[in-house]
């Protein structure tokens, strides 16, 4: 018998997201008769404590991972959930992620007061989120939107919705759907009108690469399909050096639903901040890393680069 540690940060997103990975684990644990318990331990990160400061000053989103990283390599855990989008693009010699499970919705969403859709709202609406992504897209299509920065966790971010006089915030469904919290969504936002982030919606099971005996565990519940899509997808944002907050999105999806291996379909978009330029390319075929390479090109092709250095100045 082996007590597994997993690592998670503490707030209520993180924690749910271990719990229903740990509960789908110990099914798979149970049904092929693998001596494995699983134990939750949290752990604060310098992205919690700090989420009143511009996170891509200190360091971006990583922050959230590379501790919970150091607990991985110095043994403290086994392994680790993170949200995929939030996953660097490179990870620290000696971890590798060893399993992506099925996807969530990948879609963005507003949540909006008095339940106004996008159309309904009015001009000049106070809208809610700190994703250049999603207010450079938002910004397309509304100029008038007056978009401002709202910080926190998915629950304090609702709350703010109400306390903040927002008329509408935007999340990814993914989080309120994994919260239980689906009927507070007013709208799903198609990814032709904002094309979500690189890996929304998917999780990253992290553990050492040398843990053989977690590994072959963890490959069962490896999601085929997602974890293609999701190749391609981060090829991309590599490509784009895509690292740091800037305005990239990328969704791939399968030509084919259920044809795990057949051919992907992926979307890449690089958007200029205040979204007066909107550059979207899409590639297709069967090898994932092909196709973000092609997808990325083709925005390169474009002059995305220079799109980006505006964004990062
Ligand atoms: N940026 C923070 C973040 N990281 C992961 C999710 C949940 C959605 C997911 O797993 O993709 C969220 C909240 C949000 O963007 O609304």
């Amino acid at each position: 018998m082996r007590n597994i540690i997993v690592g998670s940060r503490q707030s209520a997103l993180a924690l749910t997201q271990t719990n229903q990975t740990i509960q789908l684990l110990k099914e798979i644990c149970e049904r092929n008769n693998l001596p494995y318990t699983f134990e939750v331990k949290p752990i604060v990160t310098r992205g919690d404590r700090i989420l009143d400061v511009t996170l891509s000053k200190v360091g971006g989103k990583g922050l959230f991972v590379k501790e919970i990283e150091e607990a991985l390599l110095n043994g403290q855990i086994d392994m680790a959930i993170h949200s995929m989008k939030d996953m660097p693009f490179e990870l620290p010699e000696g971890l590798v992620i060893g399993a992506v499970p099925e996807r969530e919705d990948p879609r963005d969403c507003i949540v909006s007061r008095g339940g106004k859709l996008l159309a309904e709202l009015p001009q000049g609406a106070r809208i809610g989120t700190s994703s250049l992504r999603r207010s450079a897209q938002l910004q397309a299509s509304r100029p008038d939107f007056r978009i401002e920065s709202i910080r926190g966790n998915i629950d304090t971010r609702l709350r703010k919705l109400e306390e903040e006089g927002f008329d509408a915030i935007l999340l990814a469904a993914a989080g309120l759907h994994r919260m239980g919290w689906k009927d507070r969504i007013t709208e799903y936002l198609s990814p032709d009108v904002c094309l979500p982030a690189v890996g929304q919606g998917a999780l990253a099971i992290e553990c050492r690469s040398d843990d053989s005996e977690l590994l072959d565990v963890l490959s069962r519940l490896n999601d085929t399909a997602t974890a293609r899509a999701v190749e391609a997808e981060r090829r991309l944002l590599g490509l784009l050096n895509g690292g740091c907050q800037v305005p990239i999105g990328a969704y791939a999806r399968l030509e084919t639903a259920g044809n795990a291996d057949g051919a992907l379909v992926l979307e890449g978009l690089v958007a200029s901040p205040d979204g007066s330029k909107l550059l979207r390319e899409s590639a297709a075929g069967g090898d994932p890393l092909q196709v973000g390479t092609d997808a990325a090109e083709a925005l390169l092709s474009r002059g995305a680069g220079s799109l980006l250095a505006e964004a990062r100045e």
